[in-house]
Formats: structure tokens, C-alpha cells, sequence
């Protein structure tokens, strides 16, 4: 047995004894002798290398344009150091809320992947100029390359290589900064770098945890986007677009926009605010919603301001309107109040429809204040998948903000707050608002004195205008008594 290890290792070293001599004297070589000699002696290295290597250059071509796989590969390997990987590169990459740490070349990184282990080092590697191209390059092109066994061969195509990019691709996107998006009206469409949509970057702090809202309520919101993200087989299964509606309806101030926010931190979807009163017909509406992207939160909020029942948008007309204006007033107030071509039919057909054909997921949310005016045609389910009530503060939503705010679990002053609560309705916007300190010196207790004051300010106000409507409704009762009795 030793003496069969010690001729393996024998010829090893033969075979890399001739290996480095063709390289010292390929030159020296006739051309076609040369390619016979590399040939076999390549031949002879595959046979006492059990190793497979594979590269994955940084650039897809000569534009230069960094490879998806490149970056995905990039991501997966920034969590996998190891104390062994010394230098790293810093990259501010663009897009990204951090910066993005990789390894610097000729480092390697062991990755255990079922038990196996896969090696990968960041190299940096001649390349054949054979196009021509207006970007400055260099010789050298940058790679990852991945070495394993060749008996995992399978499962490094089969398993390993899907793992490490839908790996990479989840890490860059939850690095990712996200956008809020607004569209632009479509006579910028076509001006110099003119866009659909103008973006700013989407730093809204709200999340779930910190919406005060019955806890119940929330968890099933979250089960169910989850659900939605995770659905892609399934909704490919029953032959369904993979999108959601999402109808959020309550009175101002308690939380739909909130809402929208935690959304889009918990999805990290971008945000696509559509501005209805920009769109002027179905065709726009259309080329507008084509340009979002998969992984997009569609927002139309105020549905029932920006359609009517017939589909045809409101005019926004006001006392002013019978000032007299100066020219160029006029003249833009005549364009805004237009009559819009963009009808509910359109809206739904384009809800319907486009998403069926792009792929990805989207999720479209309205929002209104009164839910009660909307045409049913535009919330039905299927459309409008789930139906939100954001409504007056409860006291599960109070604790909520409590924590949020005064970093409070419990006070004995709750009971009181949760007893007012349940007798007039407040707003979280507005039970937030009283909880914030108003000065340094203002402590939790102080704050929640001034929520009781407001509260039961709130609860004698809406005892008078009970009373005055009771008194109003008694008198005119009284009138067409009178007025049946003559
Ligand atoms: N449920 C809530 N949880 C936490 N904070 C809330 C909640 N509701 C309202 N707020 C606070 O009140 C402010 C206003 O809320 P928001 O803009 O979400 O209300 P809205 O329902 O969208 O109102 P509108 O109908 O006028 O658009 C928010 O900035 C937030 O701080
Ligand atoms: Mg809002």
C-alpha cells in the first residue's frame, strides 16, 4: 500500500515536473507541436486532478456591465468570512445602504454546502481583447472561482450554484435602499432623460411592530404577505397573476399610510405612488403601471378623490374658481380640471390584465375614507383581496404606542386610558401626538395625564354634539309636526 502511495505521488511529480517544463520552453516550440504537447499534458493533470474549477467573470461584456451572477456571488460570500480571509475590499455599491465588503484577490473562502466543502478564491486573470470598444479596459479581468471535487459535480449544478445566487440575490436585496417613486406627467415623458416615474430614497421608519393596531388583526396581515411572497409556485399552480390588492379604509389619521410604510420596510418592495390626478387617460395609466418592476407596492391613495362612480375623475372646483384669475392661472387650473379620460373601467382592466402578463409579484393598495362610496366593482375580492379596517385607537393599540413612545408595559394608569378609550373615539395620530413629551422635563406619568385630559376633553365635546344634534333633530321633528297638523 505505501509503495503504490509513494508511486502515485511519484508520477505526481513527474507529470508536474513536465507540466512546469512545456511552460518554461512553450515558446520555444513549433506551433503545432505545442498544441499536442499542451493536449496531453493536460490530459495527464485531469487524471491525477481530482479538482473541477469553474469561473465567473465580473463583466458580461465589453460594455462593461457587472454580471448578475457576479454580484450574487459577491453578496453570498460577504457573510461567509472566515478569521483565515485577511484583506477584504470595501465597495460602495450603488444602491446599496451599506457599503459591500468582498475579498481582496487571490483570497480564499472554504463554503460548506451538505456536508461539502467548496472553495472559492477571487482572482484576477488575462483577458483576450478581441472586440473593440469605446470603454478604456485593461488585460486583466476580474473573477470568482469555485473549486470542488468533480464527485460533486451533480450537486454543485444540480443544488449548490442555486443556493449561493438566491442566496447572494436575497442579501443584496435586503441591502438594498428602497425608492419611492411618483409618476411625472407624460409631457415630461419624453424631455431630455425623461422618465415615467421620479424616485427618492424611501426612508420611512415604520414597521409592523411599531403599528398600533389589534395585534390579532396585524399578525394575519403579516401571515398573509408573507404568504404572498413566498407564493410564487403556487400561484403559477392555479394559473393566477402573482398579485394581491390590498383595500386599507379608515378615517384620517389612523395609520393607512402607516401602514403602506411597514409594507413596504417588511416586503422591501419598492413604493409606486400613483397620482391619478397626473394621468390624464387609460393608455397613460397603462404605459405607467407597464414600468413598474416586479417586487412593487402600487399605491392609490384617496381612491374615492381621484375616481367617481362613473369613472370620471372629479373636479376640484372651489369658491376661488369664480375669482378672476390672471392668464397663466387660469390657463393651468383649465388644464388641471380637464376632464379626465381615465375611467374606473380602465383602472380595473388595467389591474386585471397587465399583471396577468408581466411576471413577478406586485402588490396594489387603495386607500379611502369612506369605503361605503366605493363602487363595488372596484373592491370586489379578487381584485381587492383583503380588506383592511384601520380604525379609532383600542387599547391594544395603545399599549402599542405607550411602548413606542414612553417605552411603558405597564402603568396604573392604563385602566383608566383603556375605560376613555372604549367610550369616544380618538385617532392613534391623535393619541400619539398627546403621548410625545412636550419638553425634557415632561416624564411618562405627565404624558399620559395629558392623554386622559385629552380624552375626556374629546368624550364632553362629543357629549354637547350629541345633545345639540339631539336637540336639532327634536326641532325639526317638531316642524313637520306643525307643519303635518296645518
Ligand atoms: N395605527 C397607527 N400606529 C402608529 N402610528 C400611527 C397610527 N395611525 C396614525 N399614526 C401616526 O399618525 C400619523 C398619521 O397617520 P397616517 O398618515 O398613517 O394616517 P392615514 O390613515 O394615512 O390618514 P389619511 O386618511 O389622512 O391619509 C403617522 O405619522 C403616525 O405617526
Ligand atoms: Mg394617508
Amino acid at each position: 500500500m505505501r509503495m503504490m502511495g509513494e508511486m502515485w505521488a511519484k508520477l505526481g511529480s513527474m507529470v508536474a515536473s513536465v507540466m512546469f517544463m512545456s511552460a518554461v520552453f512553450r515558446d520555444f516550440l513549433p506551433v503545432q507541436l505545442r498544441n499536442h504537447v499542451e493536449r496531453y499534458i493536460h490530459k495527464l493533470a485531469n487524471f491525477f486532478d481530482p479538482y473541477v474549477q469553474i469561473t465567473f467573470d465580473e463583466h458580461t461584456n465589453q460594455f462593461r456591465k457587472q454580471s448578475e451572477v457576479y454580484s450574487a456571488i459577491q453578496s453570498y460570500l460577504s457573510t461567509k468570512f472566515s478569521a483565515r480571509v485577511r484583506r477584504l475590499k470595501a465597495h460602495d455599491v450603488k444602491n446599496s445602504k451599506s457599503l459591500v465588503l468582498s475579498m481582496d484577490d487571490n483570497e480564499e473562502i472554504a463554503d460548506e454546502f451538505q456536508g461539502i466543502t467548496f472553495s472559492w478564491a477571487s482572482v484576477k486573470r488575462m483577458a483576450n481583447q478581441t472586440s473593440f470598444s469605446i470603454y478604456p479596459q485593461s488585460n486583466e479581468k476580474k473573477c470568482y472561482k469555485l473549486t470542488f471535487h468533480r464527485r460533486y459535480r451533480d450537486i454543485m449544478t444540480g443544488s449548490y450554484l442555486d443556493h449561493v445566487i438566491k442566496e447572494g440575490k436575497a442579501i443584496s436585496a435586503s441591502n438594498r435602499q428602497r425608492k419611492l417613486y411618483i409618476n411625472n406627467p407624460a409631457e415630461d415623458w419624453n424631455s431630455y432623460r425623461g422618465t415615467k416615474w421620479s424616485h427618492i430614497v424611501f426612508e420611512h421608519p415604520a414597521t409592523f411592530e411599531s403599528l398600533a393596531m389589534d395585534p390579532k388583526k396585524k399578525e394575519e396581515i403579516i401571515n398573509d404577505l408573507i404568504k404572498f411572497s413566498k407564493g410564487k409556485e403556487y400561484y403559477a399552480k392555479i394559473g393566477k397573476a402573482w398579485k394581491r390588492g390590498y383595500l386599507l379604509y379608515g378615517p384620517p389619521g389612523t395609520g393607512k399610510s402607516t401602514m403602506i410604510a411597514a409594507i413596504s420596510n417588511l416586503m422591501n418592495y419598492d413604493v409606486y405612488d400613483l397620482e391619478l390626478t397626473q394621468v390624464k387617460d387609460n393608455t397613460e395609466l397603462r404605459k405607467l403601471l407597464i414600468d413598474t418592476p416586479s417586487k412593487s407596492i402600487i399605491v392609490i391613495e384617496d381612491i374615492d378623490c381621484s375616481l367617481d362612480l362613473t369613472g370620471q375623475r372629479k373636479k376640484k372646483k372651489d369658491e376661488e374658481d369664480k375669482e378672476e384669475k390672471d392668464s397663466v392661472r387660469k390657463k393651468r387650473e383649465d388644464q388641471e380640471n380637464k376632464p379626465s379620460k381615465v375611467t374606473l373601467s380602465g383602472l380595473l382592466n388595467v389591474i386585471d390584465g397587465i399583471w396577468s402578463a408581466c411576471g413577478g409579484e406586485r402588490l396594489i393598495v387603495f386607500t379611502t375614507n369612506y369605503v361605503d362610496k366605493l363602487d363595488p366593482a372596484l373592491i370586489r375580492r379578487g381584485r381587492m383581496d383583503k380588506h383592511i379596517e384601520l380604525s379609532y385607537c383600542c387599547f391594544e393599540a395603545f399599549k402599542v404606542l405607550a411602548r413606542n413612545y414612553l417605552g411603558l408595559e405597564m402603568h396604573e394608569l392604563f385602566e383608566r386610558i383603556g375605560r376613555l378609550l372604549g367610550e369616544t373615539d380618538m385617532t392613534p395620530a391623535d393619541v400619539a401626538e398627546n403621548l410625545m413629551p412636550k419638553s425634557d422635563v415632561e416624564d411618562a406619568e405627565s404624558c399620559l395625564k395629558n392623554l386622559i385630559e385629552a380624552l375626556e376633553a374629546a368624550k364632553e365635546e362629543a357629549k354637547i354634539k350629541a345633545e345639540e344634534e339631539a336637540q336639532q333633530k327634536a326641532e325639526k321633528d317638531e316642524i313637520l309636526n306643525a307643519e303635518k297638523e296645518a
